[in-house]
């Protein structure tokens, strides 16, 4: 039992649906090889009775989907056979959470152009929330499609349709790598590698595994091997080729016509070169068992991979993985999705260019050890770490994600902050936390233009003037605990705030500092930040092209700054940069990039302000040594979107909240602290007691019992937080639309704000 529900599908929709529109109109279409010509005298070969049993079977799958569904189930849809999907869900129900993943090339919108059913597949696939490719390439010509067939606009998160964004990403698959090294290790597979060896002794041994599919170039690697030998009369008795040719979709005439051409090929090039005991190519029409053929990965000496278009192509990460003891040759299509994550140690060649594969034959079988060794070695490193495990839960969780982000952005414009309101409930109150942001909220608002002439060291941001004494009488009252929250790193806060008896929380909150004391961390263990040096990188080059923009190294993010740049050239390159990290550096890590207005930030997708925020409370009560519970909180920033659940951080109940769940890629120890520490955090906000609240949380977090939660209780049964909804006042400063209960204009503001705090009676 699989746990797979069937859709049973009749022989005649099977054949219009699947060898029909699937396998001989969409597949050859996206791989380049164009449009068959329709046979007008078969009204079942017609595009359009095909595409008809196309949606026909679709819809199926959808009524199955529907039938089992259960609300926040994650659909995931695969592949060109199933592009009508999202739509028929969607049409059903607008709330289920629906990605689809091509496996194929999506190929230049120029030859999208041509399918009849352009339009309808387009604005199906529309649909659904987040829609993945093997490469930026791919993902680039969908969007360019949308663009220039639809009409819609292409943003740097995807596609936008009135409103609505689909948001467009690369997720390189790859390969369960365990799986193939710890099958080396088997019995049965180390005979069929010593019988291979035996029967191969001499030889040099290359290796193709394909579908029997015009995609994989075989008939172009065969033509490459004759000139080899052709022109290597030195190793025709040296050199064997076995190529592993399966089956695939026998009943479409164009593959059963390949069988024949192939067959032919063969049997002129072993005619040509064999003797009576040994023929150059060993020549498979048939499928090998796992362990059949991971023997023949491992004992192979060069891997030849001709694929003329391939959406990615796993045969070549799977001979990398099975080569760590023998380090051979990977020849790989530039044509394949894969050549952009083994093209650092494979030989890349042009398959149509046969000569050119010759001569990569001839390379790679006198490779000198070292140089295997190199190459291999980066390969492998790859393959092991952009596991087909870690490409599926990416998605997933990006799909998560992209859907809290919708949400996000259909934020309400918040109603102005009631100051007096604010400054009474304050006065009124024992106490008190205030979270401030820095940047935009305790500095001075950017006037770009303004400041054109400005000189570059004006760049570090500083405490406006007119807030240092209400800010200092804030911190110097006893019932009062002032934390800045800032992305900043730790000098700049530092700079600005040493002399005023605070807590600075940078970078974050990933650093914490109280002014009298030294910095410690709050960052989650394992934290990798082995993607900084080629983000980076991007980030210089992008700073080298766009005048007066800037880039920050912080310890657990980098931020691109174009603020005082020309604003339309500070987007264009914006745009550039994006695209730049999504095909290199960020294209499979786990990472964020953080758009801002006027910037682009890069940070581990475990660092959040509202993930740091309850360790950092835990620190603060603890430090403190309070008895009493915060009965005021006011938390005031321009923070960014990723941020901003820091306010619901205080209010559970806010729909808009960021539940746990949908945050799988935050390590489980901070997840459970922050649901375990909001239970402590109570708000007296409806009649439900302590220990109800307690309750229902722990049907989401796995324990309540976590470190942050249990350091923070005051002592036994009270909490830190006691609430009134009243007296809790976040708000977003200089942002229009937000989560935050109020707004603030600017930072000016924000000084009328403090001042009138300050000085309350
Ligand atoms: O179902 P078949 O007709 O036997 O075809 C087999 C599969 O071929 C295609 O594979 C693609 O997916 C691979 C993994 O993402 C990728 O490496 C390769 O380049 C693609 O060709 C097809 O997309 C699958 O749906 C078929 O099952
Ligand atoms: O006899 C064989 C030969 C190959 N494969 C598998 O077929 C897949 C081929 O995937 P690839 O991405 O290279 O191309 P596709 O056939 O999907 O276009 C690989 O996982 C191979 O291990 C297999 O199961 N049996």
């Amino acid at each position: 039992m699989q746990r797979c529900i069937p859709v049973f599908l009749d022989e005649e929709v099977v054949h219009q649906y699947y060898n029909g529109y699937c396998n001989n109109i969409l597949w050859p279409l996206f791989h380049y090889i164009g449009l068959p010509q329709e046979d007008r005298l078969a009204t079942t070969r017609s595009f359009q009775s095909q595409f008809d049993a196309y949606k026909k079977a679709n819809q199926l799958f959808a009524d199955v989907v529907n039938e089992h569904y259960e609300e926040g189930d994650v659909v995931w849809c695969h592949d060109y056979h199933l592009m009508f999907l999202p739509k028929c869900l969607k049409e059903r129900n607008s709330k289920m959470k629906v990605g689809w993943f091509l496996h194929t090339p999506f190929p230049s919108s120029e030859i999208h152009r041509m399918l009849p059913s352009r339009l309808e597949l387009l604005r199906s696939v529309l649909a659904a929330d987040l829609v993945g490719f093997h490469t930026y390439d791919y993902a680039r010509h969908f969007v360019s499609a949308c663009t220039r067939i639809l009409g819609l606009e292409g943003t740097p998160e995807g596609v936008e349709d009135q409103g609505k964004l689909t948001r467009i990403a690369a997720f390189p698959v790859g390969i369960d790598s365990e799986r193939f090294i710890k099958a080396l290790e088997l019995p049965e597979v180390q005979d069929h590698m010593k019988v291979l060896k035996q029967r191969f002794a001499g030889r040099k041994v290359m290796l193709g595994v394909d579908r029997l599919d015009m995609i994989k170039g075989i008939p172009q690697k065969i033509l490459a091997f004759e000139k080899f030998l052709e022109e290597n009369p030195n190793w025709r008795n040296k050199v064997v080729l076995l190529q592993i040719a399966v089956p695939t979709r026998t009943d479409v005439p164009e593959y059963q016509k390949l069988t024949s051409q192939v067959h032919e090929i063969v049997g002129r090039i072993n005619g040509r070169f064999g003797s009576l005991t040994a023929v150059p190519i060993h020549h498979l029409d048939r499928s090998l068992d796992f362990h059949e053929l991971c023997a023949l990965y491992a004992v192979t000496d060069v891997a030849l991979v001709t694929s003329l278009r391939d959406g990615m192509n796993l045969v070549s990460y799977e001979y990398v993985a099975c080569q760590e003891s023998k380090k051979g040759v990977l020849i790989l299509s530039e044509f394949a999705g894969a050549a952009q994550s083994l093209g650092a140690g494979a030989i890349l060649v042009n398959p149509w260019n046969v000569t050119e594969v010759a001569s990569s034959i001839g390379y790679a079988l006198n490779m000198p050890a070292d140089e295997r060794e190199k190459r291999h070695h980066h390969n492998f490193k790859h393959v092991i770490s952009h596991t087909a495990q870690e490409w599926a839960s990416t998605f997933v969780s990006e799909l998560n994600v992209t859907i809290v982000e919708a949400q996000l952005r259909t934020r309400q414009i918040p109603p102005p902050l009631p100051i007096e309101v604010a400054v009474d409930r304050y006065s009124c109150s024992n106490n008190r936390l205030l979270i401030l942001g820095f940047n935009a909220t305790l500095t001075e608002p950017v006037d770009t233009l303004g400041r054109k002439d400005s000189q570059i060291n004006e760049w570090q941001p500083k405490l406006r003037p007119d807030l240092r004494e209400p800010l200092r009488k804030l911190c110097d009252d006893p019932k009062t605990t002032v934390l800045v929250l800032s992305g900043s790193a730790r000098n700049v806060l530092d700079d600005n705030f040493s002399d005023y008896n605070l807590w600075l929380a940078a970078e974050n909150g990933m650093f914490l500092r109280v002014t009298t004391g030294d910095w410690m961390t709050t960052m989650p263990e394992n934290l990798s930040m082995e993607w900084v040096d080629s983000v980076k990188n991007v980030f210089e080059y992008f700073t080298d092209r766009t005048p007066r923009s800037q880039f920050e190294v912080r310890e657990t993010s980098l931020i691109w700054n174009y603020k005082y740049s020309d604003v339309e050239f500070g987007r264009l390159q914006a745009r550039d940069l994006l695209q730049h990290l999504w095909t290199g550096p960020i294209s499979n890590a786990s990472l964020d990039v953080v758009q801002g207005r006027r910037s682009v930030e890069v940070r581990s997708v475990a660092v959040t302000k509202s993930a740091a925020i309850d360790r950092i409370l835990g620190e603060i009560v603890h430090n403190k040594g309070m008895k009493e519970p915060i009965d005021y909180v006011l938390c005031i920033g321009h923070f960014l979107t990723k941020d901003e659940d820091i306010y619901t951080f205080f209010e559970p109940e806010l729909p808009s909240e960021v539940p746990a769940s949908v945050r799988p890629q935050v390590p489980t120890q901070v997840r459970t602290s922050i649901v375990g520490s909001r239970a402590a955090l109570l708000m007296k906000q409806n009649s439900t007691s302590a220990v109800e609240q307690n309750k229902s949380y722990a049907i989401d977090g796995d324990t309540l019992h976590s470190m942050v939660t249990d350091r923070i209780s005051l002592q036994e049964g009270s909490s830190v937080l006691d609430l009134q909804a009243n007296d809790y006042f976040s708000c977003s400063v200089a942002r229009k639309r937000s989560n935050s209960r109020y707004r603030l204009q600017s930072s000016d503001e924000v000084v009328t704000l403090l001042r009138e705090l300050a000085d309350h009676r």
